[in-house]
């Protein structure tokens, strides 16, 4: 989605001005020019040789940017060592990849460093780097599969973490010390949640990359994946590429915002011929049956809309992740859900069907929650991993707000037909979503 890319972290880097000690720039694009580079640029400075590891001192940990930024830089205001390491999570899709840089503009006085977290598509991905006896930490299958060519190509040993490890680890030191980073997003209203940190435990986190894992968190490396589920993001992306022959991911997503998925699912009114069927609490509007309305059309499969087939996928899986989720939730008697994994991308439609999803099947009682760094859980966990940090050394009250309140939220705007009367939920017997 060229178009929405605010987030290139060297533009982050400049459009940060005076103020800003430096941050955690993150960008979720996996655009080949500006990610391949970014990683040239800083992968021979940021690597680690193994045998010094100054600290990452997270206290104060704080969004630098506006509330419309989406994957925002992270200031580390009290960080003083050089940092020089990088942490890599490459996964079935993307690769992503978070370190650390000096703030360039600033003062002697005010030289605070920066975080950044740069989403790389993994068939695009390069390196220029040819040192010796490095030592990156990694994650996701990639560490695995890729640790031989690393070593043979760059001279570079990946220390594996473990996926799940990572991905707690991640979502815990967001939730504990990032303000701003967790919301909700329901009928196109984005709205920040402050939690309080001695509830936050035990929660859901259902991480949606290319398939998706559901884990029941507990605590600080106290976890359980509980389910998963093999339709996720790959599935969207996978299926859409076949069906609408879209060349990007971002392609893709566009095209949904042009759809009209009536034209492919099979509506509770399509059966019932325009009636609801209020008995068991379904109205006319309500999915019965995604892309089931193509098979009784006579129409040719050319005659298909590419944007309506788009936006059919998109609420099916969004549709089906979410409810996956819901019933785990209640297996654990869990109340808060938090979603993350590039395939939620901030994007309007996708987080409303996941919350429509929740909300509709608990009747309101738990919350889909979504997080500003999304991609980025398993990558911050492997590098917070450097030093096993006690996530409970930070100085929580230390957290600097540095952007307004209130600004708009770029991913905000919904596209696509309203999902349904929320007010469904309270009927009897509602199985579906409008
Ligand atoms: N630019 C992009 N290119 C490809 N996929 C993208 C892009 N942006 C978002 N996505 C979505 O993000 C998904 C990958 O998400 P993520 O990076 O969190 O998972 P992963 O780590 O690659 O997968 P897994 O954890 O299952 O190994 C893709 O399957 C796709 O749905
Ligand atoms: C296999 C992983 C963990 C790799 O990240 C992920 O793609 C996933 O959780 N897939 C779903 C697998 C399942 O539980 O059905």
């Amino acid at each position: 989605m060229a178009a929405n890319n605010s987030s290139n972290p060297i533009q982050n880097q400049e459009e940060l001005g005076e103020e800003g000690g430096g941050g955690a720039g993150v960008k979720h694009e996996a655009e080949e020019e500006a990610s391949s580079s970014a990683a040239q640029a800083s992968a021979p400075t940021m690597m680690h040789r193994s045998s010094s590891r100054p600290q990452l001192d997270l206290s104060g940990a704080a969004i630098h940017g506006t509330l419309e930024d989406r994957n925002p830089t992270i200031l580390l205001p009290n960080q003083s060592d050089d940092i020089s390491h990088l942490a890599l999570d490459i996964g079935g899709s993307l690769i992503k990849l978070i370190y650390f840089s000096r703030h360039a503009e600033h003062s002697t006085e005010d030289k605070r460093k920066q975080f950044y977290a740069v989403g790389v598509d993994s068939p695009s991905w390069r390196s220029g780097a040819q040192p010796d006896d490095i030592v990156i930490k990694a994650t996701g299958g990639g560490a695995y599969k890729y640790a031989d060519l690393f070593k043979e190509r760059l001279g570079v040993s990946l220390e594996k973490e473990d996926e799940m490890d990572c991905l707690v680890a991640g979502a815990n030191f967001l939730l504990k010390a990032i303000r701003h980073e967790a919301f909700t997003h329901m009928d196109g209203q984005k709205e920040y949640v402050q939690i309080d940190q001695n509830e936050l435990f035990p929660f859901l986190l259902v991480n949606v990359g290319s398939g998706v894992s559901i884990i029941k968190v507990d605590g600080h490396g106290k976890f359980q994946r509980v389910s998963g589920t093999n339709v996720g993001g790959g599935t969207y992306w996978g299926l859409g590429r076949l069906m609408t022959k879209c060349k990007s991911f971002d392609e893709l997503l566009e095209l949904s915002q042009r759809g009209d998925n009536s034209t492919i699912d099979m509506l509770v009114g399509d059966i019932y011929g325009g009636l609801d069927y209020s008995k068991i609490g379904l109205s006319a509007s309500t999915i019965a049956s995604s892309f089931g309305k193509t098979i009784s059309d006579n129409k040719e499969l050319s005659d298909y809309r590419p944007e309506d087939i788009s936006l059919s996928l998109l609420r099916m899986i969004s549709y089906n992740i979410g409810q996956i989720s819901y019933l785990n939730a209640l297996r654990y008697g869990l109340k808060r859900i938090f979603f993350g994994g590039f395939f939620i991308r901030g994007h309007a439609y996708t987080m409303d069907t996941i919350s429509f999803a929740v909300n509709f099947w608990s009747k309101g009682e738990a919350k889909a929650m979504f997080l500003r760094h999304e991609g980025f859980l398993g990558a911050l966990g492997a590098f917070m991993s450097y030093e096993k940090h006690g996530l409970d050394d930070l100085r929580i009250h230390h957290l600097v707000e540095r952007f307004p309140m209130g600004a708009p939220y770029v991913g905000g705007k919904i596209h696509g037909p309203p999902l349904g009367d929320l007010n469904e939920k309270e009927r009897p017997f509602s199985l579906g979503h409008g």
